[in-house]
């Protein structure tokens, strides 16, 4: 029998800084998240990162956690039920991170007699960070505990057309009477060296400002190339004009180079170039979590508000959407039947 095996990030179990602290153990001592040497990681996180960031990253989340918990979560299950209700085999919901755990949800698929799991990795663009990660470790349980299990993965769906137009059609519901005079597409950051390490070629991806344009195998595996495609079709189908949108990269950590431009740097630079009424869309996350309510809709809307901006917005994530829902819907059927 077949199964969906539906996947996110994760959110700690509370806004406790020991839960917080746990959850963050977990997600920064993986060798996709922060890829250097062990012992040098174990000590960076171990020894310094989570003596500090538990502690403001559960503030950051006390500021956006509803009564049912992690927003992240909560809409991830409405979604994941949603589904339940339209498909007639399986359905799973399990997180990379935290205790909804992958081992959690295969092994319920696998009561249920499943036997060929078709793993949904809720991410529209390939990193090693989000997308390989949650691959990875699908594969890791099969081939430890259920190695009579086959696996199918869902591809990034940047580009999708299907993708393309609710997330469109979202965006312009949310704009209806905001009258804005440009539109930020803010996708989560990356570390640069991260876009190299996941270039085959080992020769295509130079951050040049022009490779993500030019065709290449390396666009399989390109987060930066992904996430310009994916504002090239949204721009297509609301039919913005040029200059009145552009890219930028959010929540970096460390002090390493990330995908450039940044979005707090972005938001600031805006209304002294006359951009004073700003809307942000964040295509890389298909439901609102820390990284959208509170970085983008509160820390955000702060420091253009501070720069001189009059009006913003943060436009929602596809969330529970009834649309969003039945292009999933379709893909599995496509995969089903
Ligand atoms: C080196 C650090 C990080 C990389 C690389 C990274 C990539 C990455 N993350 C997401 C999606 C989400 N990240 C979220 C939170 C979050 N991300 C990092 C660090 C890296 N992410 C941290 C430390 C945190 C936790 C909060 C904090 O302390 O700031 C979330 C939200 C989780 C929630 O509970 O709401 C999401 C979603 C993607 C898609 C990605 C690579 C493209
Ligand atoms: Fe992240
Ligand atoms: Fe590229």
């Amino acid at each position: 029998m077949k199964g969906i095996l539906l996947n996110n990030l994760g959110s700690p179990d509370s806004t406790e800084i020991k839960d917080v602290k746990t959850y963050l153990d977990e997600f920064l001592m993986d060798e996709r998240v922060i890829d250097i040497p062990y012992w040098k990681r174990y000590v960076l996180i171990k020894g310094i990162i989570l003596n500090f960031r538990p502690k403001k990253s559960a503030a950051a989340y006390k500021k956006i956690w509803w009564d049912e918990g992690s927003p992240l979560v909560v809409i991830s299950e409405r979604f994941t039920e949603k589904i339940k209700q339209k498909i007639d085999i399986p359905v799973e919901l399990a997180m990379r991170y935290g205790s909804m755990s992958m081992e959690k949800g295969i092994k319920n698929l696998i009561d249920k007699g499943v036997t060929e799991i078709m793993l949904v990795p809720l991410y529209p663009h390939y990193a090693m960070s989000s997308y390989e990660t949650v691959v990875v470790k699908a594969e890791e349980i099969l081939a430890e505990k259920y190695p009579h299990v086959k696996l199918d993965v869902l591809p990034p769906f940047y580009n999708e057309p299907d993708y393309i137009k609710v997330m469109s059609d979202n965006i312009a519901n949310h704009l209806k009477g905001f009258d804005y005079d440009h539109i930020l597409f803010s996708y989560h950051g990356i570390p640069e060296r991260h876009i190299k390490k996941s270039d085959p070629t080992n020769s295509h991806c130079k951050l040049d400002g022009s490779c993500c344009e030019r065709n290449s195998v390396a666009h399989h595996t390109c987060y930066r190339h992904q996430c310009f495609e994916t504002t090239k079709g949204i721009v297509k189908y609301l039919n913005l004009k040029e200059g009145t949108w552009s890219n930028s990269f959010q929540s970096r950590l460390l002090k390493d180079p990330w995908l450039k431009p940044y979005t707090d740097f972005e938001l600031e630079k805006f209304p002294e170039m006359g951009k004073k009424k700003v809307a942000v869309i964040t295509p890389a996350f298909v439901a609102d979590c820390l990284e959208t309510l509170e970085e983008i809709a509160m820390e955000g809307k702060e420091e253009f508000l501070l720069a001189g901006g009059t009006h913003y917005k943060h436009i929602p994530c596809m969330n529970d959407n009834d649309d969003w829902v039945d292009v999933m819907v379709s893909w599995i059927n496509e995969w089903k039947d």
